[in-house]
């Protein structure tokens, strides 16, 4: 039974469904066009992935447009709880295989679609910034995903078990704090200081792969390679940055060990998709999203 939900914000209407929809695609697709990431699909090429490549996450983005907007319908209309939880993971189990048919079997966006889907969810339930978003998304993290089919062993699940990483799931019930605590304020901060937009976000990217527990990097490499990504993530910051001479070589060393060693951090991608999408938004009251107009990496 639908329920309604909590009265919304004060002064202005949360954002339209279309809106962020919108937002969610652009932010994938801002994450994907972002060049050079390392051991990432880009601009450039496919990273350590050999079954994806640009125009196939831009195709998987679009593809995953009808759940974010179901998602916003969705919670706009029900109040938070185990109901709407339930709505969700139905939702995005069916975003997950409109994503597998529009890449032929390649798992391009589950991380993302997963971070993005309760976001969104957590704006259009009323929130009036993105703090509010990210506590909105966390509780409906925690409810159990009621009608989730039971014999599904994910690579994080057998990560989870073996290393203890609490993983994608943790991440949000924990209320996003690689996205709230690490990757905004750094991109935000870049900002300040001057840098190119590509720049900030390479460098959001950075900080958030050199502290990340990520169960893609768990699963394919083991400790070690977690290790690999999050001491080399380390050193291209304490070079100077993706911006400076020193610090854009130590990042394209870094893309090549991750390449040779097939290590992708893909949760690190999704996260700076999730920061991207909350710079998105149009909060009620607000002026421009992210203070900029238009694209800002030319595409
Ligand atoms: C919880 C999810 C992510 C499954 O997690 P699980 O770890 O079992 O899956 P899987 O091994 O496929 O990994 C998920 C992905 O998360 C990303 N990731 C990895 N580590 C991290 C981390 N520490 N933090 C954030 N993301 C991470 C990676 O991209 C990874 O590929 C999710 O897909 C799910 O339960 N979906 C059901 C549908 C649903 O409820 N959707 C709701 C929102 S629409
Ligand atoms: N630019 C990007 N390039 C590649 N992956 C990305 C990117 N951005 C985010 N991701 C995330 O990385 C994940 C891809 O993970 P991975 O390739 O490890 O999946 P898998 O198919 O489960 O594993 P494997 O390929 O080892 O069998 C996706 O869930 C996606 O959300």
């Amino acid at each position: 039974m639908l329920t309604t939900k909590r009265e919304p914000v004060t002064g202005g209407r949360a954002p339209s469904a279309d809106t962020l929809a919108g937002a969610a695609v652009r932010a994938l697709r801002d994450e994907a066009w972002l060049s050079p990431k390392p051991g990432l699909v880009d601009r450039r090429g496919t990273g350590a992935h050999d079954d994806m490549d640009l125009p196939l996450l831009l195709a998987s983005a679009e593809a995953l447009r009808p759940a974010f907007r179901s998602a916003a319908a969705v919670a706009d209309r029900m109040a938070a709880g185990g109901g709407l939880r339930a709505e969700l993971g139905r939702i995005g189990r069916a975003g997950e295989r409109a994503m597998l048919r529009a890449t032929r079997g390649a798992n391009t966006h589950r991380g993302a679609l997963w971070a993005l889907g309760l976001l969104v969810a957590g704006v259009a339930g009323g929130a009036r910034d993105e703090r509010e978003a990210a506590l909105g998304a966390a509780r409906l993290a925690a409810f159990p995903d009621r009608r989730n089919p039971a014999g599904t062993a994910s690579h994080g699940e057998r990560v989870r078990r073996r290393h203890g990483a609490r993983g994608a799931r943790g991440e949000a019930e924990d209320a996003f704090p690689h996205v709230m605590e690490v990757a905004l304020p750094r991109l935000r901060r870049a900002r300040a200081a001057g840098l190119a937009e590509e720049t900030a976000r390479l460098d959001a990217l950075l900080e958030v792969m050199s502290l990340l527990d990520d169960t893609c990097v768990l699963h394919r490499g083991g400790l070690e390679g977690l290790r690999v990504v999050r001491l080399g993530a380390e050193r291209v910051l304490a070079e100077g940055g993706a911006g400076t001479a020193r610090g854009h070589a130590a990042l394209l060393e870094l893309d090549e060990r991750l390449r040779a060693r097939r290590l992708s951090p893909g949760g690190s991608g999704d996260l700076l998709a999730a920061a991207l999408f909350l710079d998105l938004v149009p909060w009620p009251g607000r002026p421009a999203p992210g203070g900029r107009e238009g694209p800002a990496c030319g595409h």
